[in-house]
């Protein structure tokens, strides 16, 4: 499963779970992107932020894992490099791809999209708000799958903590221990998210905090 997890929150972790059940996966890797091109109009925590967090969150299931193979790699994550580093780590295995009906929709936008079919078998998971549809996509590649309802974003945790609400609850205990610590989010506005020019780093939030 990749995502951005900026940060991990239990609609990720319901999704998974649900997922590796249902499927009978042997394991859930949990990839979070390095530098998702799609959000380059947005704030995006630091990396290595959004993995540990990703650690945190998932430290407990004897299932789940998590991959630094997006992190560690520079430039843009691009899923067709990220199916091909994973292909080349399990080359015996079959691979799947969770993903949420909002980037199901988006799919065909993503780089070397008539590839990706070939690496990985595609999980479109139900998200509230989203319609989820496999009009367009190859349908032996494509599997739709109802998941227990969690109306949780990653923006709306943001927004919660910028606002200084709790966020107990949306994510795993000790993600918000971890967002606490290092002070993310804070003084963040929603207007704060538009067009910034670098990834966000531990001195941007200080400095947006002190404001
Ligand atoms: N509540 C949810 N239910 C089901 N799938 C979800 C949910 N939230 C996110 N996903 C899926 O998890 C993957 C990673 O999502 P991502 O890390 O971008 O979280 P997000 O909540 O969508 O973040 P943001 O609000 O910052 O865009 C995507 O495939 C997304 O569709
Ligand atoms: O490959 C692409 O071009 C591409 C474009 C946008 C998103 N993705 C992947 O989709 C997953 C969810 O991304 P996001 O931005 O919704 O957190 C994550 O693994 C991204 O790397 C991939």
């Amino acid at each position: 499963m990749g995502g951005t997890f900026d940060p991990i929150h239990h609609g990720h972790l319901v999704a998974a779970s649900e997922v590796q059940s249902l499927f009978g996966l042997d394991e859930v890797i949990f990839v979070p992107t390095g530098e998702p091109w799609q959000k380059a109009d947005k704030v995006v925590s630091e990396a290595e932020h959004r993995y540990l967090m990703t650690v945190v969150a998932t430290a407990s299931n004897p299932h789940f894992l998590v991959s630094r193979v997006d992190v560690d790699r520079e430039g843009p994550t691009y899923t067709i490099d990220t199916l091909r580093d994973l292909r080349a780590q399990h080359p015996e295995d079959e691979l799947f791809f969770i993903t949420g009906a909002d980037a199901l929709a988006q799919i065909l936008s993503w780089k070397d999209v008539d590839e990706l079919w070939e690496l990985a078998h595609f999980i479109g998971v139900t998200r509230p708000g989203y319609e989820l549809s496999e009009s367009g996509l190859p349908q032996d590649r494509v599997t739709l799958q109802e998941v227990p309802a969690m109306a949780i974003s990653s923006t709306d945790c943001r927004d919660r903590v910028a606002d200084g609400e709790p966020v107990w609850y949306l994510v795993p205990d000790g993600v918000v221990q971890y967002i606490n610590k290092h002070h993310l989010y804070a003084g963040r506005s929603a207007a704060s998210f538009d067009a910034p020019s670098a990834p966000a780093t531990d001195q941007d939030e200080e400095s947006r905090a002190s404001h």
